[in-house]
């Protein structure tokens, strides 16, 4: 047998596949950053000792987690797991306590506004960096998802979830309107408003059959070990593809929730005309032309 390995400076290859040394990966006190695939990053909330809950250090770490993927040339899809019994047992609501408290001693309304202000946009910010992150975001949820849980995975591209697990839009029974995405994601994700209306007014749990059944995620895993071996499989082979295709796919998405199909139209003839230059596409029109072997393409 031939070599097979090259060193790289923080990188090595194995037939092939690409992988970097953990050491020069970008670590967070809340998340642990892998890459199990070639160009497949594993993003998991590592809390397990306290339900990988939403405390401050986190919704700062995920923002900068997704944002230095966002920017990361050989991150082209990435797989967002929690470590332990289940996914999230939503905002820390120690961290929680401590806010209001905060809040509460100061004393002048128009400076105590600006401060809750301040707050919830930092954490509207954390959450939204899944869906600015310009790169797949593929979610595994297992055991529960609740509260800001709900708003992390309507943020994501794709959820997978598995027998055991359950949803929860848990906010109204701590006394809280979601202000931090699920109010504006979740009508788009599930589609019928009503549902939506009575999961957010009732916070009654959903089961992983319901959730499949209406729409919230791809498909339902008998255990973890098989959903996230299920995502890594499927993040494998979108990070195959151009990743200039994909990537304004997701772009092209994303603006078009918002807007209308006119404005969508010219949002993706603007991307493509500077795209369809791209050495992407000569590379997999020739290959399916010539029935030829799967282009590989450059990091993006
Ligand atoms: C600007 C605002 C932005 C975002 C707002 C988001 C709103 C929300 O996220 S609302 C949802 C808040 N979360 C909850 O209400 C969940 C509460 N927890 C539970 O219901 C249960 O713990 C469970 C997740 C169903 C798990 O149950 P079980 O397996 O029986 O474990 P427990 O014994 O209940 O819990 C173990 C341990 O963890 C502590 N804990 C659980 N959840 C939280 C939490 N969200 N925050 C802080 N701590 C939590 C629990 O108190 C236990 O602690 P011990 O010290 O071991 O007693």
């Amino acid at each position: 047998m031939h070599t097979l390995t090259k060193i790289f400076s923080n990188k090595f290859s194995i037939y092939g596949a690409v992988i970097r040394f953990a050491s020069s990966l970008p670590k967070y006190e809340t998340l642990t950053v892998s890459v199990p695939r070639k160009n497949v990053y594993h993003v998991e909330m590592s809390r397990p000792q306290k339900l990988n809950t939403v405390n401050k250090v986190m919704w700062g770490d995920l923002k900068d987690c997704f944002r230095a993927l966002h920017d990361d040339a050989e991150c082209r899809v990435i797989v967002l797991s929690g470590q332990g019994k289940l996914f999230t047992a939503g905002i820390d609501l120690n961290s929680l306590i401590e806010y209001f408290s905060t809040a509460n001693d100061i004393e002048d309304i128009g400076r105590r506004g600006r401060f809750l202000y301040k707050y919830i946009k930092e954490c509207q910010d954390s959450i939204s960096s899944l869906e600015d992150c310009i790169k797949p975001v593929l979610t595994v949820i297992h055991g529960a998802c609740i509260g800001a849980g709900v708003d992390l995975i309507t943020a994501a591209d794709m959820r997978y979830c598995t027998e055991d697990a359950w949803f929860q839009v848990k906010e109204v029974e701590v006394g809280l309107a979601p202000d931090v995405g699920t109010l504006q994601r979740l009508p788009k994700v599930i589609g019928s408003a009503s549902i939506v209306r009575e999961l957010c007014y009732t916070a009654r749990k959903v089961y992983a059959k319901e959730a499949l059944d209406i729409g919230l995620v791809s498909k339902v895993l008998p255990d973890k070990e098989s959903a996230i071996a299920h995502a890594l499989s499927l993040a494998a082979d979108i990070a195959s593809k151009s990743p200039v295709a994909v990537q304004a796919t997701k772009q092209n998405l994303v603006f078009s929730l918002e807007k209308t199909n006119a404005e969508g139209l010219e949002h993706i003839a603007l991307l493509n005309t500077v795209n369809h230059q791209s050495e992407d596409l000569t590379k997999s029109a020739i290959a399916m032309a010539s029935k030829g072997d799967k282009p590989e393409f450059e990091d993006y």
